[in-house]
């Protein structure tokens, strides 16, 4: 089952006269247990896809089905009990997702607070992000990368079916990024997590089962077991992935060539 539809999905901003599209006509499924990263460059839309997958806004356009819900169906109150009991979030500003006079093991616990107590998978948790000995210091008071580490437990302590992080390793060190990039991993193997990561870091997106890119609010190559896909837009629109520019570069003309199970592109000048 996808846990995540996007069909057709348009972001706007509107800041004082201006608007800024920030999505445009993104189509996107991912299903149960896939762990996806999400790559782009800066400004490319990835915390708006993100926020929207998180149900923290809703599109401007187009529909968005999480968990087979149509989001544009759900009342607020709805929203926010899904929010609560199934989807976990990491922020880019790893205090933004802690309560920062509270405890480590007080934050996992307040996260745990729409689904049953689970006191082992809190205990498990915090060991599994190396913070079992933090005791009672608050975590406003925490290193970055301690902060970092506990957002990550914070938004896997009730087992959400859609765990949503941006950015979760910036602030680590390698044998710490790794811990958590295994403990996303085993989310997904364990409890069918389904995982949308934001990274710059390739040694995140290597480990993770598909990479998804976007670029200038659109979603283009999707890679998939080695093989390269191109989502196919509304209007039939194909975006070439950046890897293949040296062989199809932006501007130029290509020759299309019909196949049986589909089109070939090459280039027509030489
Ligand atoms: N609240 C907002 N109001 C107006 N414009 C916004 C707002 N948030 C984002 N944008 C704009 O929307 C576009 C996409 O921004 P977004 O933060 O989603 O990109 P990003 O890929 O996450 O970038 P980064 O890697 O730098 O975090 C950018 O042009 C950005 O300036």
């Amino acid at each position: 089952m996808s846990v995540v539809r996007c069909d057709g999905i348009v972001q706007i901003y509107k800041a004082q006269d201006v608007e800024v599209v920030a999505l445009r006509d993104v189509d996107l499924v991912i299903d149960e247990g896939e762990t996806v990263a999400l790559l782009g460059p800066s400004g490319a839309g990835k915390s708006t896809l993100l926020w929207l997958l998180a149900g923290l806004l809703r599109p401007s356009a187009g529909r968005l089905w999480l968990d087979g819900a149509d989001v544009s169906r759900l009342n607020q109150r709805r929203l926010d009990r899904l929010r609560a009991a199934h989807i976990g979030m990491v922020l880019q500003n790893p205090a933004r997702n802690l309560i920062g006079y509270l405890s480590a093991a007080q934050n996992v616990a307040f996260a745990q607070r729409a689904v049953k107590r689970d006191r082992p998978r809190a205990r498990d948790l915090l060991h599994q992000v190396g913070l079992s000995d933090a005791g009672d210091r608050p975590a406003g008071r925490m290193s970055g990368g301690e902060q970092q580490r506990l957002a990550v437990a914070v938004a896997l302590a009730n087992a959400p079916k859609l765990l949503l992080a941006d950015e979760p390793t910036s602030q680590l060190d390698e044998e710490s990024g790794t811990r958590v990039v295994e403990l996303i991993k085993r989310a997904a193997a364990d409890s069918g997590t389904t995982a949308v990561v934001v990274t710059h870091d390739t040694a995140v997106s290597e480990a993770l089962s598909r990479t998804v890119t976007i670029r200038d609010g659109r979603v283009g190559a999707e890679g998939r077991s080695g093989e390269d896909f191109v989502v196919v837009g509304r209007e039939g629109a194909v975006q070439v992935p950046p890897e293949y520019h040296h062989l199809l570069p932006p501007g130029s003309m290509a020759r299309i060539e019909e196949l049986e199970d589909g089109i070939a592109l090459r280039r027509a000048e030489p």
